[in-house]
């Protein structure tokens, strides 16, 4: 960090010091995977899971690696046939950002696509979900990890299997297998549609 050359309050930081902070600072040369998952069923859905993309990929300390297959999906946990059904993707990304400043950012890109909350489950333009983060586990309401329900949502792991088939859900084992345990239920591959990977 540089001091500001405006403030005459602030002192000046011995490079040795920046350097010993720096070193101590793992996550700035330790990036961790994390697995989100997009979902939108409102709106323009395919534009918005890309604009969400390509915004999570306008962050700093935030590189997207892969984009999955879109999937058509049956709106999961309502009434059926009460909400649009609903486009599905998967991100996987490398961060610096700690799990709260991404979740954080997860929240940012949602309100700027006029993400609305007003029931449990209910419609949206978009929902951006943290899966994992590196192997960290906590249940903490504010941010859960893994995300406690997705073992049971073929709209997470169908398209988490495609990008990455060797994937693994800390505590429920392979996403391969959750899979097949669960089946393709209510999850249509829409090969007419596909998601940019943002450069
Ligand atoms: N892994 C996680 N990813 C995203 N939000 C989480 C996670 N764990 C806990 N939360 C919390 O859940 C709250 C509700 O999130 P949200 O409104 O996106 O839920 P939902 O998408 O409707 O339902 P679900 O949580 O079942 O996916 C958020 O404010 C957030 O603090
Ligand atoms: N098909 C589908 N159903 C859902 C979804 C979703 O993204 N896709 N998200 C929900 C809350 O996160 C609740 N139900």
């Amino acid at each position: 960090m540089k001091p500001t050359q405006s403030d005459p309050t602030v002192q000046p930081v011995p490079a040795a010091v920046v350097e010993t902070v720096d070193a101590a600072d793992t996550t700035l040369s330790n990036p961790r995977w994390a697995v989100l998952a997009l979902g939108a069923n409102l709106g323009n859905r395919l534009e918005t899971l890309q604009g969400a993309i390509d915004a999570l990929a306008d962050t700093p300390g935030l590189r997207v690696k892969a984009v999955s297959p879109v999937y058509e999906t049956e709106p999961w946990g309502v009434e059926p046939g009460s909400q649009p059904s609903y486009l599905n993707a998967v991100a996987l990304v490398k961060t610096t950002l700690p799990p709260s400043s991404l979740l954080e950012r997860a929240h940012a890109v949602e309100e700027a696509f006029h993400r609305v909350r007003e029931e449990r489950w209910g419609a949206r333009t978009i929902d951006v979900d943290i899966i994992t983060y590196a192997d960290v586990v906590s249940d903490d309401p504010v941010l859960t990890l893994p995300h406690p329900r997705a073992h049971q949502r073929a709209f997470v792991l169908a398209p988490w299997n495609d990008v990455d088939p060797a994937a693994l859900l800390p505590g429920h084992g392979a996403v391969a297998d959750l899979l097949t345990s669960l089946g393709h239920t209510d999850v249509t591959p829409r090969d007419d549609l596909e998601l940019r990977l943002p450069e």
